[in-house]
């Protein structure tokens, strides 16, 4: 049976490069955001990150084993500027990452802070690739929004969303539909500054496929929205 990856220490991140060779790459994510070297890039205050998403109702939401992901592929959505050239990315799915408890569970940490959690929105290159398959092997094939999730006393209502359809899915690999209507804007932090880096996907087969975008500004949510279990 093909090895599980997870988190412990027989299949977690120190023995992932074992079964998937790009996960011992020069260029892995997640990272520790160390704010002192971060050098800000006048070309990129030029060309400003620029996005437009769909609403969409009835979403699919999957229980993937080490969390929840909505597919949500919008061939009218646009992801442009910024770090990404001239090239245009389309979103294909949102996911998150959460702890055990709200003290850890971001992907991400910034001077070596983790948050209590981290979403995820995916899009792909199609300028220049045919499929999110096809883009997933190329280092620009990729542009991941990171957004930190903070815990407090507001509720977020699209992720609350989300979250009341988890009790649905409490196994891995089922799935159900979100009957509202989800805008992936709103899921955006008022603050758009943002940190960038060439990077991978942070699970396996972790490929070095991904222009990483992790704002700044996290969104609140509350401890329940953050530690479903
Ligand atoms: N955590 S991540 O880097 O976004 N990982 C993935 N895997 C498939 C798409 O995004
Ligand atoms: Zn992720």
């Amino acid at each position: 049976m093909a090895a599980e990856w997870g988190y412990s220490p027989t299949n977690g991140p120190d023995v992932w490069a074992r079964l998937f060779p790009q996960a011992g790459g020069a260029r892995q994510s997640p990272v520790d955001i160390c704010t002192s070297i971060a050098s800000s890039d006048s070309n990129l205050e030029m060309k400003k990150l620029t996005f437009a998403y769909e609403s969409q109702s009835d979403l699919r939401i999957l229980n993937t084993g080490h969390g929840w992901k909505v597919e949500a592929p919008q061939s009218g959505s646009r992801l442009e500027g910024g770090p990404l050239g001239e090239d245009i990315y389309q979103l294909e799915q949102f996911h998150c990452h959460w702890g055990e408890t709200s003290a850890e569970g971001s992907e991400h940490t910034v001077d070596g802070r983790a948050y209590a959690g981290e979403l995820h929105l995916v899009h792909w290159n199609t300028t220049k690739y045919q499929s999110f398959a096809e883009a997933a092997q190329h280092p620009d094939g990729l542009a991941v929004l990171g957004v930190f999730f903070d815990v407090g006393n507001e509720s977020n209502d699209e992720i609350e969303k989300i979250v009341s359809t988890l009790s649905e899915i409490k196994f891995k690999g089922q799935f159900t539909d979100i009957p509202d209507v989800i805008d992936p804007t709103t899921f955006l932090p008022s603050g758009l500054g943002y940190w960038t880096y060439l990077g991978s996907l942070t699970t396996p087969p972790c490929n070095e496929c991904v222009i990483w975008i992790v704002y700044k500004e996290p969104i609140t949510v509350t401890e329940e929205q953050v530690t479903y279990h």
